[in-house]
């Protein structure tokens, strides 16, 4: 009985957030309820692969397209896989659907750093970090796989949908954003929002304003690219500046022109 326990724990914590699958295993609580929670200030990426369609063919040379899915599925537990490390602890994976990996960080209390933001730096982190082992997995495959990735931070709804296949999920115009921010970037890019660039800029990451650019239900959005990792320690607590509800640092002037977003 014991081990059946201990085995249910392992099954649940490997399909749902650790906090979220306690909440689950707790005797009191109904699998039919519906669990929910708010979620204040949560990093929200999207990272996309979008020359993976061009490479997924299915003919009879590489076995109705398993050998296309092989190399995909490497790619996505090459990204989960460097979750395990400690300095992405902030960081949880929500799903990955086709070529799109999508992950959150800041999404419990005790990985939602308002003092430091280290959530924020964690995902900063982790977005440049599969960057390069994209880049990676093109040298040892002879691939040329291309990254596009998005970042946005806001309130979020997280939940958990189904009883039988339970999933985990987040909710919320900060999420949309975030799609957004993959879905009109440019390929090899990380686009982040005004709200994300208050937070790494003033923690000392490089980046550059894209300018404006035109958002589908949003209108207009300044957006800035983040070019590379912070060389401040990321422990001090970072001070955002400004007025706006996270920072309001004004933005800075565009010092690239704005190319056209690519879907
Ligand atoms: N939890 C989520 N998981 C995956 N994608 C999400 C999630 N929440 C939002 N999105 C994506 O964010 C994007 C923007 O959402 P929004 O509601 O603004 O647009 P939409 O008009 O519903 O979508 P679209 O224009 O893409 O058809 C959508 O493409 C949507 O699929």
């Amino acid at each position: 009985m014991e081990h059946l326990q201990a085995y249910n724990r392992k099954l649940l914590a490997n399909i749902l957030p650790v906090h979220v699958a306690e909440h689950f295993l707790a005797s009191d609580k109904h699998a039919d309820e519906l669990y929910h929670e708010q979620c204040e200030f949560v990093c929200v990426m999207f990272a996309s692969i979008p020359n993976f369609s061009e490479f997924y063919v299915e003919l009879e040379g590489n076995n109705e397209g398993v050998e296309c899915l092989r190399v995909l599925n490497e790619i996505i537990a090459d990204f989960d896989e460097l979750l395990e490390e400690e300095r992405f602890r902030y960081v949880e994976k929500i799903k990955s659907t086709g070529a799109t990996y999508m992950a959150a960080s800041g999404l419990t209390r005790s990985t939602c750093d308002m003092k430091n933001y280290r959530h924020v730096s964690a995902m900063a982190d982790y977005a440049l970090r599969i960057r390069e082992q994209l880049n990676e997995v093109n040298e040892h495959s002879f691939n040329n796989f291309k990254i596009r990735i998005g970042i946005n931070i806001g309130p979020v709804v997280a939940g958990v949908i189904g009883a039988r296949k339970p999933q985990y999920d987040i909710w919320g115009n900060a999420v949309n954003v975030a799609s957004r921010m993959d879905s009109t970037g440019i390929l090899d890019h990380i686009q982040v929002t005004q709200e994300m660039y208050q937070i790494l800029h003033a923690k000392g990451y490089p980046l550059t304003c894209r300018g404006s650019i035109k958002v589908k239900g949003k209108g207009e959005m300044v957006t800035y690219f983040l070019n590379g990792y912070s060389t401040r320690p990321q422990n001090t607590p970072t001070s955002v500046s400004g007025d706006s509800s996270i920072g309001g640092a004004t933005p800075a002037t565009p010092t690239t022109p704005v190319p056209a977003p690519t879907s």
